[in-house]
């Protein structure tokens, strides 16, 4: 560029053709196009070079001109300031900028703002970006929150001046090709990184500033609690992406046993008190602590945990296990958890957590889940968390210290003893119906007055006018003695009270009847639930009992106490089915022959024998009901039908349980019928 510009100076200054040769040695074939140009349109080339060579010279040295300036610039910046930064998804930046908003940019009319109220969900390619709910305002349209944009907000703060300074990233630009300032260019997307700068050569000042900060978004969450879910989109990582904020329920508004609620209080508070963590460290016990909230659907245990989290001042993390994609996402979300927070696992009985792939059965053998259900249920966890990657979160190596984690189940009766072991549920707190006195303090509590007046009353009825606190407590204890003990779940007494959120006379007047009518409804539901257990349950025996009946045709499974024993006997039932099917083709001489080459074939005769007096005796016991039960542990383990090994002489053992699963059925082929029939009988 440097020569092209003496070139073309030399040009201006000396003619044409003094530099005519130097033009034609930098640009090869310049003097063709020369004379081109100069026949045919009557142009001097050399003229134009030059003078577009100038006009670069000019613009390029502008450039230089502004770059210098603009370090200048940076390099005043830099020795008059202190600076700290703060990167994009540092719950610091949100602070900064709530607090910015609120004291700053309110009071003094900044003219150039950026403008936040609710993000919505699209199937755009950005679906998977970051979702916020607020649950605390319930206006229809939430309020709008002015910020910063980008660029520099400048204000005074404790007499330092202070700049922050929102940048721009490759994200919350629009276009590449916009030229104009930052902020007409595109709007910040809440994860641009922060510069704040104080005019001095200190950081002090912002390090001051930044705690101020803090405590204003302290104070701003007292009043809600953060929610953290994440959106279990199956091809995506899993992350803690969703935030919700949901009002703070107040732990005196989640009725159950008032003694277990002060002592679970009291065990959190010292949990996380500095002195605890102390000695745990000390004594190398891992910092952690679990509890598993149990019982009936609608007692209160989300309930309790987000008032709990509330009261502990905690951001509660919660996640249904089921929906996780496996394993290793599970592992991603729990190593991503804050050191203290709660995280509420829901439902933590559902399948997919259990030890075997088919889940644990009753005593009896029979599951309470219907089939149907239980096979769904299997269908839909396949590839999702097993149970040791569960424990492995929650207190493996890799797991988080300091968290709390809640447990919620309807049946902690069905959960895996090593789930519940302590280290990962250090207690187990139950749940129950309400008792009385806890329905007089909802009554309470849901006719508490709100301010100076009553609690309002549902559209289109008139509200009465307030009791007196004494009439209030009257009217409660009333209402409970006509609630019998611990026989309806709080949320089915809250709904009931809701009917008459206007009237407590009403509510209480009303309850006796309701009662009685709600729990003869009960009563039925009940009935009918136990009839279809039942019915089950005989379909169930049906099925095991025709599996048994199977088995007994060919095995007499009392005889049967070992590996080697049952694999033995397997061989010989499968010869002695080739010379059956050999048989009916009328060939059984020659095909016996084959079969009994390995010199085993006098002890197989004598086996088969006895397996088939065995096969009647069986068969018999098989009619008689109860006196199979012996046999039936051992052909349920040969049928794969109970899936566990029976201990005992009597019992079939694992191993040879699948290596056999597939040689008894197939024996079984074909003579099914004539079983079924004796079965049936
Ligand atoms: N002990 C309780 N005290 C006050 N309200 C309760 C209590 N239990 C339940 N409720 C009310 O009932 C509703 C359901 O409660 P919640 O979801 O906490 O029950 P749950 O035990 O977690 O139910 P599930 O096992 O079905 O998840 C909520 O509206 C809640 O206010």
């Amino acid at each position: 560029m440097n020569s092209l510009l003496t070139l073309a100076g030399t040009t201006l200054l000396g003619g044409g053709s003094a530099t005519y040769d130097q033009w034609e040695d930098r640009i090869p074939g310049f003097g063709v196009l020369q004379n081109f140009l100069k026949t045919w349109l009557k142009v001097d080339i050399t003229t134009l070079l030059t003078v577009a060579a100038l006009l670069g010279a000019a613009s390029s040295g502008a450039q230089s001109i502004q770059d210098t300036v603009f370090k200048l610039y940076w390099w005043i910046i830099r020795f008059l300031t202190a600076s700290i930064s703060v990167a994009g998804n540092d719950r610091l930046n949100r602070e900064v900028l709530n607090w910015l908003g609120a004291h700053v940019l309110a009071g003094r009319g900044t003219r150039i703002l950026t403008a936040k109220s609710e993000t919505v969900q699209t199937d755009a390619w950005h679906w998977r970006q970051i979702q916020e709910r607020n649950d605390y305002h319930h206006e229809k349209r939430v309020p709008v929150q002015y910020l910063p944009t980008f660029g520099i907000t400048w204000f005074i703060h404790d007499r330092n001046i202070f700049m922050v300074r929102r940048i721009m990233t490759n994200s919350s630009h629009t276009s590449w090709s916009n030229r104009g300032p930052d902020e007409f260019s595109g709007a910040p997307e809440g994860t641009e990184p922060l510069v704040i700068m104080c005019l001095g050569r200190s950081v002090d000042p912002i390090k001051r500033f930044l705690h101020v900060c803090r405590d204003f978004g302290d104070k701003q969450r007292e009043a809600f609690v953060t929610v953290r879910a994440n959106k279990h989109q199956v091809h995506y990582d899993e992350a803690w992406d969703t935030t919700i904020l949901r009002p703070l329920r107040p732990l005196e508004t989640v009725h159950f046993d008032e003694k277990t609620k002060s002592e679970l209080v009291a065990d959190i508070s010292n949990y996380l008190d500095y002195n605890t963590r102390k000695f745990y460290n000390g004594r190398g016990i891992p910092y952690r602590r679990g509890y598993l909230l149990h019982g009936p659907p609608g007692t209160g245990k989300t309930s309790l945990s987000l008032a709990l989290a509330g009261k502990f001042g905690l951001e509660l993390y919660l996640l249904h296990v089921p929906s996780v994609n496996g394993d290793q996402s599970l592992e991603k979300l729990f190593t991503a958890l804050p050191p203290r927070c709660i995280v509420l696992l829901e439902d933590i009985d559902a399948v997919g957590i259990k030890r075997n792939a088919k889940g644990d059965e009753d005593e009896d053998g029979d599951s309470d889940e219907d089939d149907e259900e239980a096979r769904f249920r299997d269908r839909s966890s396949r590839g999702a968390c097993t149970l040791s990657g569960l424990l492995n979160v929650l207190d493996g190596v890799a797991s988080q210290e300091g968290r709390i984690v809640f447990m919620t189940s309807n049946h902690a009766e069905k959960l895996d003893k090593a789930l519940v072991r302590p280290g990962r549920v250090d207690r187990m707190i139950f749940l129950g119906n309400i008792s009385q006195r806890s329905s007089e303090l909802m009554f309470l509590r849901m006719y508490a007055r709100e301010g100076d007046g009553p609690a309002p009353a549902p559209i289109g009825e008139k509200t009465v006018d307030p009791l007196s606190e004494e009439e209030l407590e009257r009217l409660a204890r009333e209402f409970a003695t006509k609630i019998p003990d611990n026989v309806f779940t709080p949320a089915q007494l809250q709904g009931y009270l809701l009917n008459y959120r206007g009237s407590p006379v009403d509510a209480a007047a009303n309850i006796a009847p309701w009662a009685k009518e709600e729990q003869q409804l009960m009563e039925e539901a009940k009935e009918r639930a136990r009839k279809a257990a039942e019915q089950k349950k005989a379909k169930k025996r049906a099925a095991k009992l025709k599996a048994l009946a199977k088995a007994a045709s060919h095995v007499r499974v009392n005889d049967i106490d070992s590996e080697s024993e049952y694999e033995k006997l397997a061989r010989k039932m499968k010869r002695e089915d080739a010379r059956r099917a050999a048989k009916s083709q009328g060939k059984e001489d020659e095909d016996a022959d084959q079969v009994s080459g390995d010199g085993e074939h006098a002890e197989v005769s004598q086996k088969s024998k006895e397996t088939e007096q065995g096969v009647n005796g069986t068969k018999k016991t098989v009619n008689g009901v109860n006196g199979a039960n012996n046999g039936v542990n051992g052909v349920n383990g040969a049928n794969g039908v109970n899936g566990k090994s029976s201990s005992g002489k009597n019992g079939v053992k694992k191993g040879a349980t699948r290596t056999t699963n597939g040689v008894v059925n197939g024996l079984i082929n074909g003579e099914l019928g004539e079983v079924e029939s004796e079965a049936e009988d």
